[in-house]
């Protein structure tokens, strides 16, 4: 992990957009961290896209440390951040920083993600920031909340606009060193870009943000159910499709191996 921390806030001032990308195995991390990605999310998104769940809310910290130290074994120059996973951070400060030092020291990640702004997870943040825990912190769309609000766009009326940009604030007060923004609308996160000091990463957030975020699975046309703001630059289930087919062909005619 050549990639600093403090390096995200002068990428902000010099306004170099931060490319960020999901990874949940070795060989996707490397390929990613060979192409360039400035930073590498083990999100917990790889609930679904890699272990078929059908929301976040599953996964499990052993399940998510599984994965992380694979990613960071493929990983040079990126560097790795991994979500805590639902229900492994919510309960205490404590709590949040057994699991986040699990995570620091089994995996060889750098730093943590957790959602949510409202005064009890601030003061989480600031705890993990205080014991030398470096966090990303992510607000508008939580998806670990989804059971409460859904998968739609936060932040449409004034008040919930309102409330997303002080979470935001509160946490970049509380010591977060970025902010991920998701699935708002683009004017509250230039709004909110503008008022932070910290980098914004964004995800279906507009374009004005510090940084982009997608799921990998999403850009190789590999999910399943994307979000609308996905954009898909390959469409690797296609090519996965052919590939065996032309395997099958190939090994019922006897034409492999020859
Ligand atoms: N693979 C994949 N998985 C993910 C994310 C992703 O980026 N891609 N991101 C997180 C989930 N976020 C969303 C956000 C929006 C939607 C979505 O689809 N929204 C519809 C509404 C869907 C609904 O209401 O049910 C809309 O029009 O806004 C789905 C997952 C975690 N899992
Ligand atoms: C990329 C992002 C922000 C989407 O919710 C994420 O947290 C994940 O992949 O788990
Ligand atoms: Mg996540």
């Amino acid at each position: 992990m050549v990639i600093k921390i403090r390096q995200l806030i002068e990428w902000k001032q010099q306004k170099r957009p931060i490319v960020v990308l999901t990874a949940w195995d070795y060989p996707i991390a490397q390929i990613l961290d060979q192409a360039g990605v400035d930073l590498i999310l083990v999100g917990d998104s790889l609930a679904r896209v890699a272990l078929g769940y059908k929301n976040e809310l599953p996964l499990t910290l052993d399940e998510m440390i599984h994965h992380a130290k694979a990613v960071c074994r493929g990983v040079k120059q990126a560097l790795v951040l991994v979500d805590l996973p639902f229900l492994t951070y919510q309960e205490s400060p404590q709590q949040a920083i057994h699991s986040a030092g699990r995570i620091l020291k089994e995996t060889g990640a750098q730093a943590v993600k957790l959602e949510g702004g409202y005064p009890a997870m601030v003061e989480t943040v600031s705890r993990l920031v205080q014991a030398g825990i470096p966090v990303m912190g992510h607000v508008g769309l939580t998806p670990q909340s989804v059971y409460q609000i859904g998968l739609k766009q936060q932040g449409k009326t004034k008040e919930e606009a309102e409330r997303i940009l002080g979470e935001a604030i509160a946490l970049e007060q509380a010591g977060a060193f970025a902010m991920l923004l998701e699935h708002i609308p683009a004017d509250l996160a230039a709004q909110i870009t503008q008022k932070l000091s910290i980098p914004t990463i964004g995800i279906g957030a507009g374009p004005d943000c510090d940084g982009q975020v997608l799921v990998t699975a999403d850009i190789l046309g590999m999910g399943e159910k994307s979000p609308p703001f996905a954009k898909a630059y390959a469409n690797l289930s296609a090519i996965i499709t052919q590939a065996a087919q032309d395997f099958a062909t190939e090994v019922r005619e006897k034409k492999f191996p020859r």
